[in-house]
């Protein structure tokens, strides 16, 4: 069985890669690896959904499935303001997830390794931001809105890429029945970046 960018313990031999680019008129800078999503640069939905936010953002803030980093950095790097929490369960996507913090000098995260929210039960958000894992399965998916849905704080807003080609329409028709505001905030080729709020 081969590994998956969603694996606990990827076994891939290693492919270890930097690049730096622009992001909102900022370069960072990452190291990837193989088994981690989107090794080769910042994924386009990723991209869009980071260019979507009212940054600077301002409370607690929750990168779900940060992979290696890119939303919650490049959030961090512009909200000094904010204290971000990046989960994952990919243990190779978290090693590299703290390496790109400290590479792009960001204090203010906490990586942490999570199936969902489980191992942050305890705390709750202003903010929670995703580019979900659609190859982990809806069934996985759809848990990760649930959960967000009860630590999101009353007036937190939870934001999301999604492509329609990979079940936005009925993703939309799941969050509508979680959260009392649902909108698309950008359509881009094919992606949606959708914001939703209690
Ligand atoms: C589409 S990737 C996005 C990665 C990164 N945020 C980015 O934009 O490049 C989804 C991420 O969710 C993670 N993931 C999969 N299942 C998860 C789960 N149950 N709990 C937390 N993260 C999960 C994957 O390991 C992967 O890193």
């Amino acid at each position: 069985m081969g590994d998956h960018y969603y694996s606990r313990n990827p076994i891939s031999e290693r492919d270890k890669r930097e690049f730096s680019t622009d992001i909102r008129g900022r370069t960072l800078t990452f190291s990837t690896d193989a088994s981690v999503f989107s090794k080769k640069g910042v994924d386009y939905g990723t991209r869009l959904l980071i260019e979507a936010l009212p940054l600077p953002l301002e409370g607690d803030v929750l990168d779900l499935g940060c992979g290696y980093g890119p939303i919650g950095i490049a959030v961090a790097s512009w909200s000094p303001r904010s204290r971000v929490v990046m989960a994952d369960v990919n243990r190779r996507a978290l090693e590299l997830c703290r390496h790109n913090a400290k590479r792009n000098g960001v204090e203010q995260v906490t990586v942490l390794e999570s199936d969902g929210l489980s191992a942050l039960k305890h705390l709750s958000f202003d903010w929670v931001l995703t580019n979900p894992p659609i190859r982990a399965g809806k069934r996985v998916v759809y848990r990760l809105f649930e959960e967000t849905r009860t630590h999101l704080r009353e007036n937190g807003q939870f934001w999301l890429v999604i492509q329609k080609k990979q079940g936005a329409p009925s993703a939309i028709k799941k969050l509508q029945s979680l959260f009392s505001d649902v909108t698309v905030a950008v359509r881009s080729k094919g992606y949606a970046v959708i914001r939703c709020r209690n």
